[in-house]
């Protein structure tokens, strides 16, 4: 190439499949993001506690994304495409058609939502087996997860689904599917939601002790035996069936997949922290947990040696960052709590009104009108007489207990917006409070962190960022890039087609800080009372079931 001239441009492809919407990112080498669209999802909730999505409506809303981020762009300097999703059960028949996951037989609903609840009995019988597997999810299997989903369908809806079924597949894995027809599975999603070991592969005892024999009979085909690491490309590339889909070129390089949460954790956790005055810049990465906030928050925490965190899932061996132990923490509902609480409530038509009026969000409302009524006090001050539960959808860590309610205490008879916003503020406060419990638990096992790194839809609410700073006494660390969920997507595209030489060197580059939020070390006395007290909450709850329970 002579002196003059420029290289070629080189992008990635991102694609973040979220609880309620899709959203893809073209990014560059550098891990700058040229150009985002997202598309909303459809959702069914048949009955309470049962959560139900489509694989093809998932599909199609990848293929609008992807084809907006594209527009204009030379598609030859598209060098690979990363997926990443929640980590909800898509079923599929043995010709790869939908499959019903419900009682009414409707096959378009063919995906159990991560958040389904409806397996309840099925883990229990599992967690009573006390198998050797349990020791690598926190001690205590999640409803969440999908060995008691399948273990559901089976006794459920045997002639429906079950004995139709071909393929089992975790979301992310379905997407690398559709675009390259190869089945293998990342290694994320199966040691993360499905008993895989990194080390010793499946183990044949749990299947058949749990009443899922089934798998290990036809040699696991249907819920993959063919594993490889996040990152790795996959078959011959982009179908040029999933090429006219999603308006890309067949051939690219596409990447075996990850969670939602580990991409996001992919995409902050390796940026150089050098002069931002951050006590991690001089230590090693694993003093840093990336805690992704969006419908869920997840607390994904790496270490060199394994550590058994009770109540918190993992450890696991590679699957986030490669090399690496990870134990995920996390909170069932966080951006889908305060939402049920604003909603809620019997100020929200006044509280939308108000906010259309200004052109700005209600959270974005909500944070200026706190702003407006704590007069002298600092804003997290006004809740010292008000007190939230988070776990209106159980607790996911770290008491692995899904029978657990939310809780509020100091209610009074005002429903105006004051008493709204104040709610509001106590709900970011009570959600701040579960990951100071989570960290906490973390540390008790051997972790040793100093650092927030944030990132997810609940990142860009500057009050929740700063409630995290001031209730945990650490500094949160935003990424540059806003959508960093995506960056990890684009990680995994950049890996597969063989840019980087390992996606320890992609997360270095392509992840950047932006801005850094200190907490306010004058507010820690009173924030101390308020975990004080957060504490009590779920003590007094469980006194309340021993005395009802109690003949
Ligand atoms: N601009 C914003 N300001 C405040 N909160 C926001 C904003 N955007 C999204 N959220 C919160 O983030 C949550 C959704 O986060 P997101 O990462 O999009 O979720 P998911 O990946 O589960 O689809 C919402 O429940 C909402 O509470
Ligand atoms: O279990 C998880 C990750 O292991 C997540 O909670 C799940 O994937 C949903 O993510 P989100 O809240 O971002 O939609």
């Amino acid at each position: 190439m002579s002196g003059g001239e420029q290289k070629p441009k080189r992008y990635y492809v991102g694609v973040d499949v979220g609880t309620g919407s899709v959203r893809a990112a073209l990014v560059d080498q550098s891990g700058v993001l040229l150009a985002f669209a997202d598309h909303p999802i459809e959702k069914w909730e048949p009955q309470f506690n049962h959560h139900e999505q489509s694989s093809e409506d998932i599909w199609a809303a990848c293929c609008v994304v992807t084809k907006k981020v594209v527009q204009g762009i030379d598609l030859n300097q598209i060098r690979g495409l990363g997926f990443d999703a929640t980590c909800s059960l898509v079923v599929l028949d043995k010709e790869f058609h939908p499959l019903p996951v419900n009682h009414e037989g409707d096959s378009r609903r063919n995906v159990i939502m991560w958040l389904d609840h409806r397996a309840v009995s099925q883990v229990n019988r599992i967690n009573e087996t006390k198998h050797s597997v349990l020791q690598y999810v926190g001690g205590v299997m999640s409803v969440e997860m999908q060995a008691p989903k399948l273990l559901w369908l089976k006794e459920n809806l045997r002639e429906t689904c079950w004995d139709k079924a071909g393929h089992f597949f975790d979301l992310p894995d379905f997407l690398s599917w559709k675009a390259t027809g190869v089945t293998a599975r990342s290694l994320c999603s199966l040691v993360c939601k499905w008993t895989y070991s990194a080390e010793k592969g499946w183990d044949d005892s749990f299947w058949k002790m749990v009443g899922l024999e089934d798998f290990v009979a036809d040699n696991y085909s249907k819920i993959g035996n063919q594993v490889l690491p996040p990152g790795a490309s996959l078959g011959n590339g982009l179908t040029p069936e999933a090429a006219r889909d999603l308006g890309l070129l067949p051939g690219i390089a596409v990447a075996a997949s990850l969670i939602d949460a580990h991409a996001g954790g992919l995409g902050v956790i390796g940026a150089d922290v050098r002069g931002h005055g951050l006590v991690c810049e001089g230590q090693p990465v694993t003093s840093r947990l990336a805690v992704i906030c969006g419908t869920s928050s997840c607390h994904m925490g790496i270490s060199k040696d394994p550590i058994f965190v009770p109540g918190v899932w993992g450890p696991y061996f590679s699957a986030m960052v490669p090399g690496f132990w990870l134990n995920e923490g996390g909170q069932s509902v966080t951006g889908k709590l305060i939402d049920h609480m604003v909603q809620g409530h019997a100020a929200f038509p006044e509280l939308q009104a108000k906010a259309t009026a200004r052109c700005q969000s209600v959270y974005a409302y909500l944070n200026s009108h706190l702003d407006l009524i704590k007069k002298a006090q600092p804003v997290g001050f006004l809740t010292v007489d008000l007190h939230v539960w988070p776990d209106f959808h159980g607790n996911r860590s770290p008491l692995a207990d899904l029978t657990l309610k939310g809780m509020v205490t100091g209610l009074t008879l005002s429903q105006d917006l004051d008493d709204l916003a104040i709610l509001y503020l106590a709900t970011v406060q009570a959600i701040a409070l579960g990951t100071r419990f989570i960290k906490e638990a973390m540390e008790a096992a051997g972790h040793s962190i100093s650092t927030l790194f944030l990132c997810g839809g609940l990142s860009k609410n500057p009050l929740f960022v700063q409630m995290h700073a001031d209730i945990t006494g650490m500094p949160v660390v935003l990424s540059q890039e806003v959508e960093s969920v995506l960056v990890g997507a684009a990680i995994l595209g950049a890996c597969a087609s063989g840019d980087f030489a390992s996606v320890q060197e992609a997360m270095a580059k392509m992840s950047k800080v932006g801005k850094v939020v200190f907490p306010r070390q004058e507010d820690k006395k009173y924030y101390d009372k308020k975990y004080q007290v957060f504490l009590k909450l779920v003590e007094h709850q469980m006194e309340y079931l021993a005395i009802m329970n109690d003949d």
